[in-house]
């Protein structure tokens, strides 16, 4: 039968035999041959087709047919087993697939984006995260919101918190809502070129967290099925994707908006702060507790004319949409070092639930380019923090100041920095059209003097701000804050002085609070004004007084006993 129905194969097995017995001449060969044989005595409808292919393959180009040969005809065999478990393993990876995207609703975020953070956060508050088998433990700031962790977390309230999270390269199981789900959080393998840089959370580059649920084929079933039975399989998949939305990608949904809200309650009593990173990016790089407003201690009504102007600038959109003026507003904090201008800063966001974007132009990766890619990523409200400025920006030089150094100007002599920003590219940043409206910007530096008037002429720098070294008025309420315990950290925020009115408020509660405070019989007041009077006036930095208090945390009379010789010590040097 063979033979009949391919003559040309009839004619191969004969040749095979022929063959054969020629090996049997051969018995060092026998056993091998033996095998081969019963190789070959696999049903050969299995391999039929291939033979003939192979056959007819041979005689086109005029060589002996493969199947005169055992080896060769063992050799196809094989290959074709080989090609049907491909085959097999192909269909059967693709079928996995198909019911995975069925069966499984996933949402999967990155490690670069805040997604990622709100989930992890989310993880560490579910009991899951502490009854797992596999965690991760990370270290958390303390904050006045954050939970006891131990029962002798007081005793070492000088450490920060700890948090469960999950572990890299590892699934968590749990339920939510009555729904069953699972958390992967994958990290990808070390790259051989050296560490990956990693992100606010730890994670590193690449790593991904992927929270899953079973799609509704198996939940609800008794709807499902009986969709099923009377659907049709167009209509059943339609239904099916829809009860889907209803419920498990609504319930992964759910968890997201859940994280996101967590993390936005913590927020709330923080400041958040994203830097530019090497891509260009925005990148949260830290949180901190918000620093009271009334902590920073100003001359005269400088707090409170800043605090008033800002609030005025984020209440009057419409004002400037109505009359076509950019809804921006820029302020330059200047000044002697360590008088505050960083911290006025972090204090104004937090007083304005703002988050701080700062840009650094240290940074290599930042081109003009890259910095208007930042300016469109940078959100409606918030502050745009452009420290140091003078440092890369002395003279309208065009370029950076490696261009401006070499341009014999002495002031860019020490402390300059390299950027790859040119001039242009900084004052189109700031109010080209990629500038973000609603945005306020700030920009600190030491050397007003140095800077070009281009970058701070009015719609760039709308307010300048002269933070200078310290008045005595200032020493002494610096002193009283320094050494008055706080009567609750919500106390001192002013939370309440969305009105104009509130920083005086404010102000005038923290003071009080002080004036009543007695160090043995006399008041705290009367020892702070003993204090400030050994100071010039404005001869040294609100840091330089600090520091000096700092040496004698609990000891304000030993304040007072040394603040001549350090007076005498900072002064000449300033
Ligand atoms: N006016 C101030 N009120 C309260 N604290 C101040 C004040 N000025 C400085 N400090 C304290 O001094 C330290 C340094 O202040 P800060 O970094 O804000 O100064 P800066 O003007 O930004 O300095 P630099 O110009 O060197 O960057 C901070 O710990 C801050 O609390």
């Amino acid at each position: 039968m063979f033979s009949k129905s391919n003559p040309a194969l009839g004619a191969a097995s004969m040749r095979s035999f022929n063959t054969s017995n020629r090996m049997t001449e051969q018995p060092a060969s026998q056993s091998l041959s033996e095998s081969i044989e019963s190789l070959s005595s696999i049903p050969r409808e299995s391999h039929t087709g291939l033979l003939s292919i192979a056959d007819t393959v041979a005689r086109i180009f005029g060589l002996p047919p493969p199947t005169a040969n055992p080896f060769t005809q063992s050799g196809l065999t094989l290959g074709a087993i080989g090609i049907a478990a491909a085959i097999v393993r192909l269909i059967g990876g693709h079928a996995v697939t198909f019911l995975k995207r069925r069966l499984i609703v996933a949402c999967e975020a990155d490690a670069r984006d805040d997604v990622f953070a709100w989930i992890l956060a989310w993880c560490a508050d579910q009991k899951f995260a502490s009854q797992s088998t596999r965690f991760a433990v990370a270290s958390v700031a303390r904050s006045s919101t954050s939970t006891s962790t131990s029962a002798v977390d007081d005793e070492f309230s000088h450490l920060p918190s700890y948090q469960f999270l999950p572990a890299p390269n590892s699934t968590h199981f749990f339920w939510y809502k009555g729904r069953f789900m699972w958390i992967t959080r994958s990290r990808p393998k070390p790259s051989p070129m050296g560490s990956s840089s990693t992100t606010s959370t730890g994670a590193v580059a690449g790593e991904k967290i992927t929270v899953s649920t079973l799609g509704n084929l198996f939940r609800g079933s008794v709807r499902s099925n009986n969709l099923k039975l009377s659907s049709a399989s167009g209509t059943v998949s339609t239904v099916v994707k829809a009860v889907d939305k209803s419920s498990a990608r609504m319930a992964l949904e759910d968890l997201v908006e859940d994280s996101r809200k967590l993390f936005a309650e913590r927020d709330l009593k923080r400041t958040v702060i994203y830097s530019a990173d090497q891509y260009g990016n925005w990148r949260r790089t830290r949180s901190r507790p918000i620093r009271p407003l009334s902590t920073i201690v100003l001359d005269g009504e400088t707090k409170k004319n800043v605090l008033n102007d800002a609030l005025e600038f984020m209440k009057n959109e419409k004002w400037y949409g109505d009359r076509g003026i950019p809804y921006r507003r820029g302020y330059m904090f200047y000044g002697y070092p360590g008088t505050g201008k960083t911290s006025f800063v972090t204090a104004l966001a937090g007083e304005l639930k703002l988050n701080i974007y700062v840009i650094s132009l240290a940074n290599k990766g930042l081109t003009d380019e890259t910095l208007t890619e930042l300016m469109v990523d940078t959100p409606p409200r918030c502050i745009l923090l452009l420290e140091d400025i003078d440092a890369a920006f002395v003279s309208r030089s065009g370029a950076n100041p490696a261009a401006a150094a070499s341009n014999t100007n002495n002031s860019t002599a020490s402390g300059t920095i390299v950027t790859n920003v040119t001039f242009s590219g900084l004052l189109n940043a700031i109010d080209g059209v990629a500038a973000q409206e609603g945005r306020i910007l700030i920009m600190t530096t030491n050397h007003i003097e140095k800077l070009d008037p281009a970058l701070i002429r009015p719609g760039r720098v709308d307010v300048k701000v002269l933070l200078d070294k310290a008045t005595r008025a200032q020493i002494k309420q610096l002193f009283i804050q320094f050494y008055t315990k706080p009567i609750s950290s919500d106390a001192t925020t002013l939370e309440s002085s969305a009105d104009a009115g509130g920083v005086g408020a404010a102000l005038k509660e923290s003071e009080s609070a002080a004036v009543g405070c007695h160090v043995g019989t006399e008041s705290l007041e009367r020892i702070a004004r003993r204090f400030c009077e050994r100071f010039p006036e404005r001869g040294v930095s609100m840091a330089a007084v600090q520091g000096h208090l700092m040496r004698f945390k609990a000891d304000p009379e030993e304040a007072v006993a040394h603040a001549h010789s350090f007076v005498d010590s900072v002064v000449d040097k300033a």
